[in-house]
């Protein structure tokens, strides 16, 4: 297998995707490092598809570079870059069997039969599935199926391994399981992966970095922390967990929502009077019988979901809507129509760009 040490990054510049007037893909600059895992997170139609066909060569971008080794791999088709892929469907071949299947791409390239049969082998030996090369692929499992996709796309040595929605088939029970495994494999071999899913779980527990995506345009990159803790804006914020996001205007030290300042850590250089959203995790949120010493609201509980391990907690509040996610409790209840007092933990709170009104 090739090693991170012999690939570069792969870097994309200013990479634009038209059909027809419509904008699929807005300039992307990213970086892709060598031997690291990237998620392409976004809703549907977001364009995370269209940006991994560009880097496939299944799409030519209407504008820009793609970087690998110094050169500029945009022109060239599909089957010139050394990309393995791995699709939604796996799109096995079903008269084939299993270990036929794995080194399919290694015949069309003309390498022998003894040598096809060995890396077939060390390939399902890698994603253990080293006695069922004879197998036909429509006795597999679900899980298995994909293993076997997986084997297939890295039998030519690929230099960036490339899975779309690679999870999707499976049920919820086997994704988290192959997640793991994909992503110990991934670096076992430190190969560079990028893996396209609209899911924010799958990508937080696979990823080095996630790259955000909203309307064809990058709404942020980071590590799966750098994403949860500290968005860039709104949608990033509510799109990876629950968030609560209550509109206010900056003062010197925090933010004021209606007649309360609050003490904020991050105040995010926004400088006073500016329209601005306080995020908060529902986890940093703290209910209490007493009026907390700063930072507190009274609240109305309106639901109360109990999820066994936590407890999210809706909340009316003179601010507006809060949810907070309390530790589950057999002992301690909270109904609806209790009132509270809602705590805000000043250094759990940041500031972030004002939601734009729609009807501006
Ligand atoms: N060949 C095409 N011709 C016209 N429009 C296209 C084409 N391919 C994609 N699009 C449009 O570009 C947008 C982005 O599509 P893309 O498949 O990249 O999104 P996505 O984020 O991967 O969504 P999904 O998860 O639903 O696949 C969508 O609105 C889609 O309809």
């Amino acid at each position: 297998m090739k090693g991170a040490e012999e690939v570069s990054d792969l870097i994309l510049e200013d990479v634009r995707k038209e059909f027809g007037s419509f904008v699929a893909v807005q300039g992307a600059n990213l970086t892709f490092e060598a031997g690291k895992l990237t998620a392409l997170l976004g809703p549907s139609g977001c364009g995370k598809t269209t940006l991994l066909r560009m880097i496939a060569g299944l799409e030519g971008p209407t504008k820009g570079r793609i970087l690998l080794n110094g050169q500029d791999i945009a022109p060239l088709p599909a089957e010139k870059r050394k990309f393995g892929m791995v699709f939604q469907s796996f799109a096995l071949f079903p008269h084939l069997n299993v270990a036929r299947n794995v080194s399919y791409s290694l015949r069309i390239a003309g390498v022998d039969a003894a040598t096809r049969r060995a890396r077939a082998q060390e390939l399902l030996d890698l994603v253990q599935l080293g006695d069922k090369g004879q197998n036909r692929v429509g006795e597999l499992s679900g899980g298995q199926r994909q293993r076997v996709a997986i084997a297939r796309a890295l039998a030519q040595e690929p230099e960036i391994f490339l899975l779309d929605e690679p999870m999707s088939a499976l049920d919820a029970k086997l994704r988290n399981d192959m997640q793991m495994e994909l992503r110990l494999l991934q670096q076992r071999l430190g190969i560079t992966t990028i893996v396209v899913t609209h899911d924010q779980r799958e990508a937080m527990t696979m990823a080095d970095r996630i790259v955000v995506m909203s309307h064809g345009r990058v709404e942020q990159v980071g590590t799966p922390q750098e994403i949860y803790h500290r968005p860039a804006n709104a949608f990033v914020a509510s799109f990876i967990g629950n968030a609560n996001l209550l509109q206010g205007l900056s003062t010197e030290r925090g933010v004021r929502l209606g007649d309360t300042e609050f003490a904020v850590a991050d105040h995010g250089g926004f400088g006073a009077g500016r329209a601005v959203t306080l995020f908060c995790r529902p986890e940093a949120v703290r209910l209490s019988d007493s009026v907390p010493a700063a930072n507190g609201l009274p609240g109305t509980v309106t639901f109360v979901r109990d999820e066994g391990v936590a407890r999210e907690v809706h909340l009316d509040t003179p601010a507006g809507h809060v949810t907070a996610e309390i530790p589950g409790s057999f002992h301690e209840t909270v109904r609806i129509g209790d009132r509270v007092h809602v705590e805000f933990p000043a250094d759990t709170l940041h500031l972030l760009p004002a939601i734009e009104s729609k009807a501006a």
